[in-house]
């Protein structure tokens, strides 16, 4: 039986820039069920980030409705939809934003650690996952000693670490070259599919895109679909 993860009604965000407003949602309806993976492409500036944000409780619409595993984040604070978002997503941005001065294992285990997950536990959770993502030898190394691929890999072992109900990727793949591009995109699929994941993930790229489940161009502040 299908599993609606996240439900996006009538959603609608625009910007005050002094006298002017900048619309960059108006109105745009989304579904996402259970295991679903889905791709939003669109030209810059069309408004992709601003989306996954008002998605991932990260910034609240100025109208419509954005529903999260069954709860309207409407009526919720900001320490709810954190808590929200904490148990059940998990980002992948287009920087690593990996702490500079923790190994990589360290920035694995933090999303453990604020879930309070016992840290023997955790250890053990963000070594399978680093080894995972094949970062089992890189373990002790810090961000700066580690490659861009790398670097983005761990970043993905920590957006899956707490099994989440669906990823949020934006550009994931945007700063790396062709093959190491793939290779990471490679990974979130199959990471999000073995865990039976949700993804929406945001991507210029058509080729990644057409190995998702949908497409969707963003344009004129809705979604049409591909
Ligand atoms: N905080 C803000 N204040 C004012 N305008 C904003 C703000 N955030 C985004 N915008 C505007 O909203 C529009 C959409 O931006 P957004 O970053 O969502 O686009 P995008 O599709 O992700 O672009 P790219 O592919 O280049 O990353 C842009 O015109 C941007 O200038």
């Amino acid at each position: 039986m299908s599993e609606m993860l996240l439900r996006c009604q009538g959603v609608t965000r625009h910007f005050n820039l002094a006298a002017d407003e900048v619309p960059v949602l108006r109105g745009l309806d989304l579904e996402v069920q259970k295991g679903e993976q889905i791709a939003i492409l669109g030209a810059s500036g069309s408004g992709k980030s601003t989306l996954l944000h008002v998605l991932g409780g990260l910034d609240r619409p100025n109208e419509g409705q954005v529903s999260l595993c069954g709860q309207n984040l409407t009526g919720l604070s900001d320490r709810q939809i954190g808590r929200l978002r904490n148990r059940h997503l998990g980002f992948v941005y287009q920087f690593h934003h990996l702490l500079a001065e923790f190994s990589a294992l360290e920035n694995v285990m933090l999303p453990l650690s604020i879930a309070r997950i016992d840290s023997v536990l955790a250890c053990q959770r963000a070594t399978e996952m680093l080894e995972a993502v094949g970062l089992g030898q890189r373990l002790h190394h810090r961000p700066g000693e580690l490659s861009g691929g790398e670097r983005q890999r761990a970043a993905v072992a920590r957006a899956l670490v707490t099994r989440p109900s669906l990823v949020l990727a934006d550009e994931p793949t945007g700063n790396l070259d062709r093959q190491t591009a793939w290779h990471v995109f490679e990974l979130i699929l199959s990471l999000n599919r073995r865990q039976g994941a949700g993804l929406v993930m945001a991507t210029h790229d058509l080729e990644l895109a057409d190995r998702m489940d949908r497409r969707y161009r963003l344009e004129d502040g809705v979604l049409r679909a591909l």
